[in-house]
């Protein structure tokens, strides 16, 4: 495969480390990021240690606290703080126009964006679309609902020459086509159990986005009431669970992604998790378990389990880079549309 140019929309916890990785991977090129407040761009490949170094423990990142922003919807929190501070920055009202604008040099995006407006990802893709960009965008995001926002879009970005893989981080993403992978022994699904254990010492502080969508799938809260939580708010409501909190039944897209590829119904599908903000450790072991029947007659249970050890931020950036390069290879044989991680796996 040739060489890949690519940009990152949001460089807070997910992208910054999405830059990082990608260092690590062949054929990878950086030449585009973008916050909340700013924009690097640099065809030549930007200076990833200089970019991290400029915003480590600087991230534009999001809050209920402060003002509207004009185009998007989206709350906006701090100062001029972010990708801006990076010699290779410019400030920019208008960052994700600002990143459209140089989509010709653009093979791939990778959109690691807060999500607590349902259609604010897909509105991102129709105007990469109506700037007739030709590539792939991938996301992480982990909401049920978004996925049929694009499905809706899908003609106009089949139109554009988009290939688009949705839900492509850790779950949704890697847990999802391991889900499609396990399930091929059988030819029955029963039930599929995702369950998942992070450990963020670093805590809210550091992992906005996450930690506030995340606090969105408890009990008493939804991605409205959780948008609208101050800084302080959602510190209560971690102190309130002295720092580990736990998912039951989530809406995570991990269903869906399997449903659509055939796999099984998404009430055969349950996601559940804890959350550990005061230690790395993590609080339970990250495991998927697939119980099916086979051709035979027996029912058997796959299970797939994630090293207690490798971080979060590997398990979402590595899978997302590596799924941004099977869209890319989908995208050359033009092959275009929507994708989820389940159907980049062998075929149930
Ligand atoms: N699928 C998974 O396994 C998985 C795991 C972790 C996080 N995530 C998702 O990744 C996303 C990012 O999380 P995070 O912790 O990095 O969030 P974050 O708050 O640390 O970073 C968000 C970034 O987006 C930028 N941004 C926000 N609004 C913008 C706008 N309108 N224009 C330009 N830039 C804007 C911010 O400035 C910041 O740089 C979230 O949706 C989170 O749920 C997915």
């Amino acid at each position: 495969m040739n060489d890949i140019n690519f940009a990152i929309l949001g460089t807070g916890g997910i992208g910054r480390r999405a830059l990082e990785v990608s260092v690590a991977k062949d054929e990878l090129m950086p030449i585009a990021a973008c916050d909340r407040h700013g924009i690097a761009v640099d065809h030549g490949g930007l200076d990833v240690d200089e970019l991290l170094a400029a915003t480590e423990g600087n991230i534009a990142s999001d809050g209920g606290t402060a003002i509207e922003s004009s185009g998007d919807g989206i709350k906006e929190h701090g100062d001029d703080k972010g990708v801006v501070t990076s010699r290779q920055a410019v400030s920019t009202e208008t960052p994700i126009e600002d990143i459209i604008a140089e989509h010709e040099a653009i093979d791939a995006v990778l959109i690691a964006l807060p999500n607590l407006e349902h259609d604010f990802i897909p509105n991102i893709a129709e105007r990469f679309a109506d700037a007739g960009y030709e590539g792939v965008l991938v996301d992480v995001l982990k909401r049920s609902r978004v996925i049929g926002m694009l499905d809706e879009r899908e003609e106009q970005l089949e139109e554009s020459g988009i290939t688009f893989v949705c839900g492509a981080g850790a779950t949704p993403g890697l847990l999802t086509g391991a889900a499609a992978l396990a399930s091929q022994s059988f030819v029955e699904i029963e039930e599929i159990e995702i369950w998942w254990g992070v450990g963020l010492k670093s805590g809210y502080e550091d992992n906005r986005g996450t930690v506030r969508e995340d606090i969105a799938h408890l009990p008493d809260y939804d991605i409205e009431s959780a948008r609208d939580l101050s800084d302080e708010d959602i510190e209560e409501i971690v102190d309130a669970h002295d720092g580990v909190i736990k998912f039951n039944d989530m809406e995570h897209a991990d269903d869906v992604l399997l449903e659509r590829a055939g796999i099984c119904d998404t009430e055969d599908v349950t996601v559940g998790g804890i959350l550990d903000l005061r230690n790395d450790q993590k609080p339970t072991t990250t495991t998927v378990k697939v119980t099916g029947r086979t051709f035979d007659g027996d029912v058997g249970t796959n299970t797939f389990e994630l090293d207690d050890d490798t971080s979060m931020e590997a398990n979402v950036n590595g899978p997302a880079l590596g799924y941004l390069k099977a869209a890319v290879r989908r995208n050359r044989t033009d092959d275009y549309g929507v994708y989820g991680p389940a159907e980049l796996m062998p075929g149930f």
